[in-house]
């Protein structure tokens, strides 16, 4: 009984001292919108506001079990949470053993999704100790099925939705968005989600899932990210069948009502948080994607990660292979099957890389054959189809399409795959790889696993452990021949967290494709000799977190060698300093050490 009258006596003194409790809550975050210097600053989180059942109903503040007595009295919340005061190792295994548990990646998927909705700290900490069995439920490949059952998924929105009918109302829905210092918006209209084409509004679990990992592995704060869906319908029939859509059943707009609609769109989120809030480009259709790379890439601070984040950990494992092949870049011939988003955005990233080498744009151009849904790109080929950045790699060449011949004819020592046509690398392909080159560089980029072009097992086995695989959704290590290989994910997750952590924190304005270029030699740097041997083009993904560390750092560098920085005055340890922006995942105490409980009589 004795604490109960503690806890009143206390409640009196925290309601009427309040601030000198809340002085002990800090959490570290990066300097106001403005664009001076970025010092990190310890900032206060008014918790006195929110009080009993409130505390516990958000995910911000609540720790569940892991408050302790003193909290549970001062806070209003005691006898709200069973007696027991659980340790947040205890409550990871709790974690761990329902994850465990579910029978279907989805139901982890659900699960998690959960954890996030009521305690965000513990959701992050389990994540990022377990990023190997994790990421493939928050991210690819689970995320995709999650996208495509959305309507049965959604439990509560995360994020915000904006409609084609909100047009001219676009700055005040930002507006409703609780937090004010947003640093990073990941946004989609849900026409290419993955490889699983228009998902239209289902489309939101990817900024959600790529922000999980802002977060998770780039150790950016998740009140900073904002996931935004662009509702503008959708040309996907069976979603306008589906009762349980959540979006408009309505053909996509398109043309200049939706090209003003984007515009609105980048001028509301400048206006509501300036213009170096970091706008991330995800998952729109081809035909939009490279348009408004070119359009906004000089006024907002902005960049396509389909393209350009793409890019960068494709060339990184590209650098990586170049050690086992004992090959210069040039010495290379490439041949990528597809020419879309991804694969456009690798060929140009190479191709700035053979020049970086001392080649000529030409030379450098010569090297990269292209593919894609008409054949092989040639110049003047009768199925046509051959327009901006494809012409760029178009050869003087006789037309074939069929990819088991065009490999068979151009013998090329890479092969790219970025398609999304599951299976396209055919036992034929993978053979006609092994067959001319001593280790054949084979990459199925496409995602979710459904739509990658082989398995690891199906390169490993059909080359006899020569290749050397990566691929855009995980596979489990194979072993062929008594060796056991590692294949590497060959994923933008390996960069875009790295590259939004180095934006933010040194405030740069625009992002130029070099930067990309030195996120991807940083990467491809940090693969060891070891890494290698076991298969690996990437560092393990238990890693990832210190990568995404390092790309920022090498980012840093470079825009502040380069001054593309506005973070000033410009700190002379780069890494300490990007480090103090780093989210903690731990526990933040609500109750200061020092308090002693006041005398009652
Ligand atoms: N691993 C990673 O980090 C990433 C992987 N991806 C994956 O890459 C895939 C493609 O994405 P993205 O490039 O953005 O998509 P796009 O729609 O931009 O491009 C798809 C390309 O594939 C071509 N294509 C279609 N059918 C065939 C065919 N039968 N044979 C050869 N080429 C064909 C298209 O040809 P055409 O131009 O003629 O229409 C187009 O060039 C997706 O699965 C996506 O998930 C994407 C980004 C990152
Ligand atoms: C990984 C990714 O961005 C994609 O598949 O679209
Ligand atoms: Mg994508």
């Amino acid at each position: 009984m004795a604490y109960n009258i503690a806890a009143v006596t206390a409640r009196k003194i925290f309601s009427s001292n309040s601030s000198k409790f809340a002085q002990s809550c800090y959490v570290i975050t990066r300097g106001s919108s403005s664009d001076g210097p970025q010092e990190p600053k310890k900032e206060l989180i008014n918790h006195s506001r929110v009080r009993g059942i409130d505390i516990l109903r958000n995910p911000k503040l609540n720790k569940g079990t892991a408050f302790t007595l003193k909290e549970r009295q001062l806070m209003g919340i005691h006898g709200l949470v069973p007696p027991t005061v659980r340790s947040v190792e205890e409550q990871t295994i709790r974690v761990l053993t329902n994850f465990s548990k579910r029978s279907s990646d989805l139901d982890r998927f659900i699960y998690l999704m959960a954890l996030q909705d009521r305690n965000e700290k513990l959701f992050y900490k389990v994540l990022c100790e377990n990023v190997e069995e994790m990421m493939p439920i928050v991210y690819t490949p689970t995320v995709g099925q999650a996208c495509q059952q959305y309507g049965v998924v959604f439990r509560r929105p995360r994020g915000l939705f904006i409609s084609i009918k909100d047009k001219g109302h676009i700055y005040e829905i930002l507006c409703n968005w609780p937090e004010r210092n947003v640093k990073a918006i990941v946004v989609t209209d849900g026409e290419r989600i993955l490889g699983l084409g228009d998902l239209g509004a289902y489309g939101m679990g990817i900024p959600v899932g790529k922000l999980s990992l802002y977060t998770a592995l780039g150790g950016i704060h998740p009140a900073k990210c904002l996931p935004i869906l662009l509702d503008v319908g959708t040309n996907n029939e069976k979603l306008h069948e589906d009762p349980l859509y959540i979006g408009h059943c309505e053909p996509r707009v398109t043309g200049q009502e939706y090209d003003d609609f984007i515009d609105e769109f980048m001028q509301a989120v400048a206006k509501r948080y300036g213009y170096s809030c970091l706008v991330q480009f995800e998952d729109f259709g081809n035909h939009n994607a490279f348009r408004f790379l070119e359009k906004y890439r000089d006024v907002y601070c902005t960049f396509n990660d389909d393209i350009q984040g793409t890019a960068a950990v494709a060339a990184a494992g590209v650098f990586a292979s170049l050690r086992i092949t004992k090959t210069k870049l040039t010495d290379n011939k490439f041949l990528f099957q597809g020419a879309g988003e991804a694969n456009i955005g690798i060929a140009e990233l190479l191709t700035l890389a053979m020049i970086e080498e001392g080649a000529t744009e030409q030379e450098a151009r010569s090297k990269i054959w292209m593919v894609d849904s008409r054949g092989l790109i040639t110049k003047g080929r009768p199925s046509g189809g051959i327009s901006g950045h494809k012409k760029e790699f178009a050869k003087d060449y006789k037309h074939m399409d069929n990819l088991e011949e065009i490999v068979e004819d151009l013998k090329p020592s890479v092969l790219i795959g970025a398609a999304a046509i599951a299976g396209a690398f055919t036992e034929k392909v993978i053979l006609s790889m092994a067959a001319h080159n001593e280790r054949p560089v084979i990459f199925a980029l496409s995602n979710p696993t459904s739509k990658a072009e082989c398995s690891a097992e199906e390169a490993y086995t059909l080359t006899e452990g020569r290749c050397v695989f990566a691929s855009g959704s995980p596979f489990p290590a194979c072993t062929v021949n008594g060796k056991t290989f590692y294949p590497g994910q060959g994923n933008n997750a390996y960069i875009f967290p790295g590259v939004a952590l180095g934006v933010i924190t040194c405030g740069v304005r625009h992002i130029e494709d070099k930067i990309f270029l030195h996120a991807a030699q940083c990467l491809s740097k940090l693969v060891t000799d070891e890494n290698l041997a076991e298969g690996r083009l990437y560092p393990p993904l238990n890693q990832i977190q210190e990568v995404s560390l390092k790309i920022a750092t090498e980012l840093a560098e470079f825009v502040y060698r380069t001054g593309a920085a506005s973070a000033y005055p410009e700190p002379k340890d780069k890494e300490a300093y990007i480090r103090s922006f780093l989210y903690d995942t731990n526990y933040e105490q609500f109750v200061p050490d020092t308090w002693e409980w006041p005398e009652t009589k």
